[in-house]
């Protein structure tokens, strides 16, 4: 095998990444004509549903240039904002990045933080126009941009079309010629930068290594710098799209390993592996992610506990970032409480337990990590339950902290009042805005920045921004720290009983409508019950909102009389099997479905 680039995409979503990988893949690759798009690098269902990239992809490609063949290693990054960890973690790899700009839309929020997070990693960024196709591109404009952000040379921008094909092959060309190659020697001792890992029923834990030194190969005895346990090498290989075994990888190189690793808690991620006998220093890792968003998941029938813990695990191998803990709760049983790095990354991993385990799971709201301060102690609750009640002057607590980010949004100019006023609805401050475009004369853009809860934009902050500004504004944000503020407890008492899964920790200035909205809620989707039932929202002893469920009459099969035998039989069946699923908060019965149907609606 020649020489070796190793090079990402980088660019905000829907620019073009997974267009771009699959043309240079199945250009290079298997010939396939022009127009059957397979979409090769967006393995997960999820992905393909909703347009998106989750998961990091790798997969390399043989280029010929000049007589010589070299190996091109991509890594494909995903696009959103609540995965930037793996988009860092994917350009550890890379030596560097397309950055990927549609032409019709410029340069957006997440171009700018991806572009930051190369720089940072010192990777050798190449500009490319995509969508040049399009009537509606504007490659001159956008390129003004490159230059009035990123300082960039108008001749270093490539024009492409990843859709036609066209310019593809001059940006495979730049990556040959303008990223370096990685700086590794086959000399010193192997050290491998584990960055990647799944689980393979076979054949055990599949980790994706880059080469940093070294040359590893079958039978090879390799260890762990993390954990000092091991492993005899079974097979490597580079992923070609797919896995293809190959005899050896070699300095700089990009591809997988399959060792006798049987647990996947082995694989960790950052580690380096080396030959067992030699002395070698490990390689900085990558900082562990950081969960934004917090929420108890439940099986929605409580047996399946067990089962349910088993996926989670399973999935959390796939997804590093995902943090586990258990939970138990006394309305829903015992469950897990996960941490994840945004709300669309809670929502696919949802989707992907239902979707890849056929998991039959609550959710429950999503909250984020808050500070409570006492006098010798700080403490993070992740868990609305475990907040405390801040009217009892017994708590000891002196404050409470919630995360804030900074946000960015880029918005056409005749959006930038409603973009304010959301901004302000949602307790933003420290406002600011200026021009993306210098000189533009019409339809200029503008930068809006401020800090805001992260509270505020984990529930339906990003469609109401997509709403406002008729899908023109993007949006990216970055942590910020914590800022004081008013938070309390707000607890649902039905006839007089809380119930522990529905608590949810409010601002003061959104108590009332959150109260409100939320006992409307539950009065429409708690069943009547045998007596009257109060449903209260309340803070601390103080009853903030109250709706009244209605009695019902006592026999379900009382209307059914004489020939509707059968009828009357399968309402028994119906009412024993939801019974069998039945909670009881104080004297009140609840099907677990009531709380599925009453989370479900909450997000919205
Ligand atoms: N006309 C035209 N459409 C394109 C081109 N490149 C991509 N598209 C379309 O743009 C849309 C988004 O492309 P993707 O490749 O899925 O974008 P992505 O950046 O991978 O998106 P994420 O993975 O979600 O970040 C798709 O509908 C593509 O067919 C192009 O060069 N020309």
């Amino acid at each position: 095998m020649g020489p070796c680039r190793n090079f990402s995409i980088i660019a905000h979503i829907d620019h073009g990444k997974s267009t771009l990988a699959d043309r240079s893949l199945t250009g290079t690759i298997s010939k396939k004509p022009s127009g059957s798009n397979q979409q090769v690098l967006d393995k997960l269902k999820v992905e393909r549903e909703r347009g998106i990239t989750v998961k990091a992809q790798t997969a390399s490609m043989v280029y010929a240039l000049k007589s010589q063949k070299y190996l091109l290693n991509l890594i494909d990054t995903p696009g959103h904002v609540d995965f930037s960890w793996e988009v860092s973690r994917s350009l550890a790899a890379c030596q560097g990045a397309l950055l990927l700009v549609d032409a019709t839309q410029g340069v957006q929020a997440q171009s700018i933080s991806v572009y930051h997070i190369a720089k940072e990693r010192g990777l050798m960024v190449i500009p490319v126009l995509n969508k040049i196709d399009m009537p509606a591109s504007q490659p001159a404009r956008v390129i003004l941009q490159l230059e009035s952000m990123f300082g960039v040379d108008p001749v270093d921008v490539l024009q492409i079309s990843a859709k036609t094909g066209q310019g593809v092959d001059a940006v495979l060309r730049a990556v040959i010629e303008r990223i370096p190659p990685p700086s590794a020697s086959a000399e010193n001792p192997l050290k491998a930068l584990l960055f990647d890992s799944h689980y393979d029923r076979y054949r055990g834990v599949i980790s994706l290594v880059s080469i940093h030194d070294g040359v590893i190969r079958k039978g090879d005895k390799i260890a762990s710098c993390h954990t000092r346990k091991k492993y005899e090498v079974q097979e490597v290989g580079v992923m070609y799209p797919e896995e293809l075994p190959t005899a050896s990888l070699r300095p700089g190189q990009v591809g997988y390993i399959a060792c006798n690793m049987k647990e996947s808690s082995e694989a960790h991620v950052g580690d380096t592996l080396y030959r067992v006998g030699a002395q070698v220093d490990p390689m900085p890792g990558f900082r562990p992610a950081k969960p934004m968003v917090y929420a108890g998941i439940f099986p929605v029938d409580t047996n399946d506990f067990i089962k349910l813990e088993e996926s989670v695990k399973r999935l959390t191998l796939t997804d590093r970032s995902v943090s586990v803990q258990r939970e138990s709760s006394s309305a829903l049983g015992q469950g897990c409480r996960l941490g994840f790095l945004g709300t669309l990354h809670m929502d696919v991993f949802r989707q992907r337990l239902e979707d890849e385990y056929d998991a039959n799971i609550i959710v429950t709201a999503p909250t984020v990590p808050y500070k409570v301060v006492y006098k010798d102690r700080t403490v993070i609750v992740s868990n609305p339950t475990e907040f405390p009640d801040l009217s009892d002057s017994s708590s000891g607590v002196k404050e409470v902290q919630e995360p804030v980010v900074k946000a960015t949004i880029i918005v056409p100019e005749d959006h930038l009042g409603e973009m304010m006023e959301l901004c302000f609805a949602h307790r933003a401050e420290d406002l600011d805005h200026r021009y993306l475009d210098a000189g533009a004369t019409k339809s200029a853009r503008i930068i809006l920045t401020c800090t805001i809860p992260l509270s505020e934009i984990v529930t339906n902050f990003f469609d109401k921004l997509k709403s406002k500004s008729s899908g023109y504004a993007s949006f990216d944000y970055e942590d910020a720290g914590y800022r004081r503020s008013d938070l309390s407890k707000m607890v649902f008492l039905l006839n007089g009983k809380p119930v522990d899964a529905l608590a949810l920790i409010v601002h003061r200035s959104g108590q009332q409508e959150v109260g409100r909205t939320w006992v409307k809620k539950l009065h429409k989707v708690i069943p009547r019950q045998l007596f009257e039932v109060p449903i209260q929202a309340a803070i601390g002893k103080q009853i903030i909102a109250r709706e009244t469920l209605k009695a019902m009459r006592a026999d379900v099969t009382a209307g059914l009389y004489g020939g509707h035998y059968e009828r009357k039989m399968k309402h028994l069946e119906n009412q024993k099997e939801s019974k069998r699923r039945m909670k009881r908060v104080g004297s009140v019965d609840l099907p677990q479905e009531a709380f599925f149907n009453i989370l479900s609606t909450k997000a919205k």
